[in-house]
């Protein structure tokens, strides 16, 4: 078979490349000092970009980190301040406490890079525009003359993302140096396939198939219980059955809307209520990411998460929360509205 499996769901597609590695590692490899179980050149395709959520317990999808990382790399930032609030061990990569470089995938996908004064993304869209059959929608990320020694602790993963219209769908394929199959593959993934159909609806067009192709796939030696676990609930108890909700899109409007009230969670500036929410200019999808963020700032702080955010969250989001939190989201509230 010259083409990679297909998955309907990225649930499906994790926990087999999970469970390559954990039964039938290729290599075990120490690079940087980190055991790890190897198999390398792993691919597979996700035929429904949407599905891209594993609602896996012992996983414990961190999903407000998720959207925070899409938003990171859409308005093409690199500041540590934004992203280790949702990740702290992100803090560690960078170099000179600020900035971050390898893992910042925004600015080179999204900031200005030529003399157009284009983006690689927009200049993607630009070039499907003119000629939609096109091969060479393709943007690269990790750069030639990047540092690689081992004293640099950030180091692009990912080489380029390219997308392809065919069949009237946008479909794309992520090429990756190294992933980490437990953290790095889901984070990823979510991303490249959200990038994907934020490219498609500025075409006008129904995402496609997603394909990843990666170089190292590995787990940490010292993931392998986690990971077990993993494969025992999917062995065991059946995901739970949540529609998924295609992304409508994101205008630039849109999306420093989102900013803006990001920023006021994070430094304490702002509060949104439910019904605060209900009244902003977005999407229910948006309303949604930033009740998340709020959810997220009532956590941070030490608090039960309240009710009426809770209630006002679909229940795919509240499954996940509480599975993530689970001390901090209160039962009574667990009946909201559904997904
Ligand atoms: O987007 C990313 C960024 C990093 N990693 C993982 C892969 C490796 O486990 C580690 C980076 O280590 P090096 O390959 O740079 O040594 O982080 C990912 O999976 N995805």
């Amino acid at each position: 078979m010259l083409t990679p499996p297909e998955f309907a769901t990225f649930t499906d597609a994790y926990v087999a490349v999970l469970r390559r590695i954990l039964d039938d590692p290729a290599y075990e490899t120490s690079g940087r000092g980190k055991d790890g179980f190897e198999v390398p050149n792993i691919s597979f395709r996700l035929t429904d970009v949407t599905r891209r959520t594993p609602f896996l317990a012992a996983r414990k999808t961190n999903i407000v980190f998720n959207y925070a990382e899409l938003l990171w790399y859409v308005a093409g930032r690199s500041d540590v301040a934004m992203i280790s609030y949702y990740a702290p061990r992100l803090a560690k990569l960078s170099i000179d406490g600020t900035t971050l470089t390898g893992t910042a995938y925004g600015p080179r996908l999204f900031g200005p890079d030529g003399d157009d004064g284009l983006s690689q993304f927009d200049r993607c869209l630009r070039t499907l525009g003119e000629d939609p059959d096109s091969k060479r929608a393709a943007m690269v990320i990790m750069r030639p003359h990047e540092p690689i020694g081992v004293d640099n602790p950030d180091v692009a993963c990912t080489l380029g993302l390219q997308f392809m219209l065919r069949g009237g769908r946008l479909h794309a394929t992520g090429y990756m140096r190294g992933n980490d199959a437990l953290i790095g593959l889901l984070c990823d993934t979510f991303s490249f396939t959200m990038i994907q159909e934020l490219a498609a609806r500025r075409l006008g067009v129904e995402p496609g198939s997603y394909t990843h192709h990666v170089g190292s796939m590995h787990i940490n030696v010292l993931d392998q219980e986690k990971v077990r676990a993993i494969l025992t609930e999917a062995d065991t108890a059946p995901a739970p059955p949540f529609a998924a909700t295609p992304m409508p899109g994101l205008s630039q409007a849109e999306l420093e809307l989102l900013l803006d009230w990001e920023t006021a969670l994070r430094t304490g500036r702002g509060e949104l209520t439910a019904e605060t929410a209900r009244e902003l200019p977005l999407p229910d999808f948006w309303r949604q990411v930033l009740l998340l963020f709020d959810a997220y700032r009532q956590i941070q702080a030490g608090h039960h998460v309240n009710d009426d955010t809770t209630a006002a969250l679909t229940a795919a989001h509240r499954w996940l929360l509480t599975h993530r939190w689970p001390n901090r989201i209160t039962a009574s509230a667990l009946a909201g509205r559904p997904a």
